[in-house]
């Protein structure tokens, strides 16, 4: 089998924040191809129906003993790590509860995986780790690193204390940063539901299904070609496949290593709003609104290390092939 789809030594896979967005679509690839899942997850944001297969435990990362009870029950050979709160703003606003959940949570985590001897871990991380880019460029895994919220830096801390685990402990890690989750399933099994919803597909989908609050676009005035903000939207399961991937580097390759995940493509917002009334046939009306604080202009992933490194490349090229399989999932989403 090659390497990219074949089963190495790896068999038993803990799914922390499983029954999350993304995490419950690792957890379907996984699934899907033979892997023994185990998700844990403490329901805060996630969804227990969505965990439709293999094992769930409920538990928090912040309790130890829940952990270790999980570790000896269960042989476990890598650990993909999916918990988080990650709204920007509510981070702001309570930031000891995002360093709380966020970096002591898994430090927690971290420590009973040692006391496990579980010495692999794939952590999700994001864009928001960079801040305001220097310069209009796409953006590399070597741009300065310089959040601007509780949440950014959260997830920055704990990049550093895997480094610092590698070194002292001899933890394996591969930090995925993300930019922006979008699209669902193509199947339709699952989908993204966030309750409040704070991203934009979802968003503009709920308008075109008629439900709610007209949308708010937040800003008109920025430097880009339109004046709304540039996103790279990336589908859920081209993240998931990244995360197989990452997996199965782990099986030989030591130390920390860092990626940048996003389909290499920006959108204004009001791109995506004129992709997803062709999709969906509807006007889809929005409002005007200030800029949301903590917004930056611009942010478009450079993705060259992961496809030279990882092996990996997206295959939803399209941010309309992404916003049609959000489409089928909002019509009849089943949580
Ligand atoms: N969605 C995005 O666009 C995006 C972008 C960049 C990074 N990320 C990161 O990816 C990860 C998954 O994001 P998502 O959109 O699927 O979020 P999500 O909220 O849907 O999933 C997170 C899951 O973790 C669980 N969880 C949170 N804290 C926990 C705790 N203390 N103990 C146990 N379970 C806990 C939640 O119940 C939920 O099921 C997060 O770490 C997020 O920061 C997401
Ligand atoms: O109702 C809405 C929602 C969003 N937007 C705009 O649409 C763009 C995308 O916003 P999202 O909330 O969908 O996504 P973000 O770029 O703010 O955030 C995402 O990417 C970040 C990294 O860049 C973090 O990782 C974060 O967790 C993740 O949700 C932004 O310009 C935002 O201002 C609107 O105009 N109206």
């Amino acid at each position: 089998m090659s390497s990219k789809y074949g089963k190495g030594s790896i068999v038993n896979v803990l799914i922390c924040g499983g029954a999350g967005y993304i995490g419950t679509h690792m957890l379907k690839m996984l699934a899907l191809r033979g892997y023994e899942t185990t998700v844990f997850d403490n329901l805060s944001t996630g969804h227990r129906a969505a965990v439709r297969w293999g094992r769930f435990v409920e538990g928090n990362i912040l309790d130890r003993e829940a952990l270790d009870r999980l570790f000896v029950s269960q042989h476990i050979d890598v650990v993909m790590h999916f918990c988080a709160l990650s709204q920007v703003g509510e981070s702001v606003r309570d930031p000891y509860t995002y360093y709380q959940n966020n970096v002591t949570g898994t430090v927690t985590l971290l420590e009973a995986m040692r006391a496990a001897d579980v010495n692999k871990l794939v952590f999700s991380s994001t864009a928001a780790v960079y801040g305001v880019p220097v310069n209009e460029g796409l953006l590399s895994e070597s741009h300065p690193t310089n959040p601007i919220n509780p949440y950014g830096a959260s997830k920055l801390m704990v990049e550093r204390v895997l480094e610092d685990a590698s070194r002292a402990y001899g933890l394996r890690s591969v930090i995925l940063r993300y930019f922006n989750a979008a699209g669902a399933d193509s199947e339709g099994d699952i989908g993204e539901s966030h309750l409040p919803e704070t991203h934009l597909i979802p968003n503009v989908l709920r308008v075109a299904q008629g439900i709610g609050e007209p949308l708010k676009v937040f800003g008109n005035d920025y430097v880009t070609r339109d004046g709304t903000c540039i996103r790279d939207y990336v589908h859920v399961t081209d993240l998931a496949q990244a995360h197989f991937q990452a997996m199965r580097f782990l099986e030989s390759n030591e130390g920390t290593h860092c990626f940048n995940l996003g389909s290499g493509k920006g959108h204004t917002v009001m791109e995506v709003i004129a992709a997803a009334r062709e999709i969906t046939g509807q006007p889809i009306e929005f409002v005007r609104a200030p800029r949301r604080a903590g917004d930056p202009p611009a942010l478009v992933a450079d993705i060259r290390r992961a496809i030279e490194v990882l092996d990996w490349r997206p295959e939803f090229e399209d941010v309309r092939s992404i916003i049609e399989t959000a489409w089928r999932w909002h019509r009849a989403p089943h949580y």
